[in-house]
């Protein structure tokens, strides 16, 4: 109710103080002073439109005027704009004044007016609090801004604070990695430097060592010139001594001759004198003999008929003989294709042979290589040994429970001692063993099948049971498909396939072969071992030195000469004396002889016994063994090269 009232209030102030300012006579602060103090008397007001002001009204002018300026500011928009002033003579507009009078007599009779003054004094006390409140406000609001921008201003410091904290690590950071890495470069640079030392001291020493190498060579070869010179001029001084020798012994022979051959003629001419009387006689009595039958008719009859009886009888009886014998042999004797059997020929020749050996061994004494080994002469590395040990235990065994043989492949380089091997197994099982080669199929043409199956009839009637060592077996057992195999070779070789078809109780097939590769599938699939003898390695050849050095060497000369000693009749019986051969030297052959088999080194062996015989008398020395060490190692050496040339052209 008030606030429209209010309102109205205003506006009649706001037309009041118009009215005044387009008066301009009237001042109008007093005007303005004259609302604002409240309750005035209307009175005051003269019609001539001046207010009579008092004095106390004129001196509160000056303080009076803020205020109606803060009205003029809180009313700003009640003032009334009048575009066409009704204007006096003197410029002043006295209708406003007149509507501001009417109104504040209206409000003067009214009985609210003291109220409406109250009001306005509440207003303007509630305005006054609101612009207090509102200066309050502002404080705070600036306060508040100051506090903010403190606040912003500690933040920014602390950033800048943290910056430049982060920063100084940063370049603290960056300075420590220039450091390490600078320190890396160097490391790495001492390192690179380092190793060019050690490469440079590496290379030094082995340019020392070469040079060390280079004049122990030199002195070697030297040492060795000096030495074969040595050889070369003792060897001229034997073979002249020897010319010299043979020279007188061929003169002494040659007078001996002479003399025997005078002998031998006067002898001859007595004895044919002696043949020619009793030829002569015997003719006599064969002429008067002849002449008696042929003068008497019933003689000759009787004589001729004697004749054609004996010779009927020669020859029925031989060729009889010759038929009896031919079956004997067959169904008795060893077929032609064995080459060795530990069974004789003819099953009498066994017993035989069996109670001369029974004989024999009870007088000798065992030979201490064969002793020692405990696998006859054969060296062999020891888990191949082993295992041809156990394949003769589990053949024994075998043959003990009645069950079937196993057959087996051997195969490596030619003189690797298979041959040897089977020989070993057959006599370690306790079986009876024979020998055939492959070889030996193909000359037999169409009669080898009938052959084969001979062969493996003869095998059965063993009692012991037959190891059938084929030695050479791809020349027999290759590959059925071949163009140059013959048809009489193929049929052979199926009779075989079909002879050891099944498993059997009787016969140890063992093959041998340096070229395992060629055999036929089918031979293949009979075989249950297959056993690989390779080359020997240095342990096996010093052995084989050493065993080959005591069968040609150290015993010659108290056994049954040999092929060597026939040839050098004279020196058979004397014994080879060895000096300071010792076990280094005969190291350092094993070391020379790498890729020897085993039969070369016994060849080898079996020159330094000849060298042995060459010399006067008969030592074996260092020197000697060395000598023939050397120019063997290269010879073996040369013919590889060969087999290697005649590869290549291949
Ligand atoms: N391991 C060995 N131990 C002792 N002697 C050996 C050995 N190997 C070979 N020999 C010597 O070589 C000779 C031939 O050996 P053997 O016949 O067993 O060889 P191989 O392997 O059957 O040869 P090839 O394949 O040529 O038939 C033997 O008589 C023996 O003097």
């Amino acid at each position: 109710m008030a606030k429209p009232y209010t309102m109205g209030l205003s506006s009649v102030f706001a037309a009041a103080s118009a009215a005044a300012a387009s008066a301009s006579i009237l001042p109008q602060a007093n005007s303005n002073a004259a609302f604002a103090d409240g309750p005035f008397d209307i009175n005051s007001i003269s019609s001539s439109g001046s207010p009579q002001s008092s004095p106390a009204q004129l001196q509160s002018q000056p303080s009076a005027q803020p205020a109606a300026a803060a009205d003029k500011e809180t009313s700003g928009n009640v003032r009334v704009r009048n575009d066409n002033p009704r204007t006096s003579s003197s410029g002043f507009d006295p209708e406003a004044l007149e509507r501001g009078a009417k109104a504040l007599r209206e409000i003067s009779s009214s009985s609210n007016a003291k109220k409406t003054f109250e009001l306005k004094k509440q207003e303007e006390t509630s305005q006054a609090e609101l612009a207090e409140r509102a200066a309050e406000f502002k404080a705070m609001q600036a306060q508040a801004e100051t506090e903010r921008q403190r606040v912003i201003y500690d933040e920014q410091k602390k950033l800048t604070q943290h910056q430049a904290q982060t920063k100084s690590q940063m370049a603290r950071y960056e300075d420590e990695l220039a450091r390490k890495r600078m320190q890396a470069c160097q490391n790495e640079h001492q390192r690179s430097r380092n190793q060019e030392l050690v490469k440079l001291q590496e290379e030094s020493a082995i340019r020392q060592e070469q040079a060390r190498r280079a004049t122990e060579e030199q002195i070697q070869a030297q040492l060795r010139q000096t030495e074969r010179e040595k050889a070369d001029i003792e060897r001229e001084t034997i073979r002249v001594r020897a010319m010299a020798e043979a020279e007188g012994r061929a003169h002494e022979a040659k007078l001996a001759e002479e003399v025997n051959r005078r002998m031998l003629i006067d002898r001859a001419n007595a004895e044919r004198e002696k043949w020619v009387a009793a030829i002569n006689t015997t003719f006599d009595h064969i002429g008067g003999g002849l002449r008696a039958i042929l003068t008497d008719q019933n003689k000759l009859v009787v004589a001729v008929g004697g004749v054609t009886a004996l010779a009927a009888g020669v020859y029925t009886t031989r060729e009889g003989a010759r038929v009896i014998w031919g079956y004997v042999d067959r169904i008795l004797g060893q077929p032609s294709l064995i080459r060795e059997s530990s069974r004789g020929k003819y099953p009498w020749s066994d017993m035989l042979t069996r109670s001369m050996s029974t004989l024999s061994r009870s007088g000798d004494k065992v030979s201490p290589s064969k002793a020692g080994n405990g696998f006859g002469n054969v060296i062999l590395h020891p888990s191949l040994q082993k295992r041809i040990q156990q394949l003769a235990g589990a053949t024994a065994n075998t043959k003990a429970h009645q069950a079937p043989f196993r057959n087996m492949l051997f195969y490596g380089p030619p003189g690797t001692g298979k041959t040897m091997a089977a020989r070993e197994l057959a006599t370690k099982s306790g079986l009876d063993y024979a020998l055939m080669t492959g070889g030996d199929v193909a000359p037999l043409g169409a009669q080898a099948v009938t052959k084969i199956h001979q062969l493996f009839d003869w095998a059965k009637n063993s009692k012991r049971g037959l190891l059938l060592f084929i030695d050479e077996a791809d020349a027999f057992l290759c590959e059925r498909n071949k163009n140059y195999m013959s048809e009489a070779q193929r049929s052979a070789l199926n009779a075989l396939l079909f002879r050891t078809g099944d498993q059997s109780k009787d016969i140890v097939l063992a093959l041998a072969t340096n070229r395992p590769g060629d055999l036929d599938s089918a031979v293949a699939d009979r075989i249950d071992e297959v056993l690989e003898f390779p080359l020997p390695g240095e342990d096996e050849r010093f052995k084989l030195v050493k065993l080959y050095l005591d069968k040609y060497i150290a015993q010659a000369g108290s056994r049954k000469p040999g092929v060597i000693q026939n040839i050098l009749k004279k020196q058979q019986q004397k014994k080879i004396d060895i000096k300071g051969l010792t076990d280094d030297i005969l190291r350092e052959a094993a070391t020379k002889t790498e890729g020897f088999s085993g039969r070369e080194i016994a060849k080898l062996m079996a020159s330094v016994q000849a060298a042995v015989y060459g010399s006067e008398n008969c030592v074996l020395d260092p020197t000697l063994f060395r000598e023939v060490m050397d120019y063997k190692v290269a010879e073996h050496q040369q013919r590889r090269k060969l087999a290697a040339a005649d590869a290549g052209q291949v």
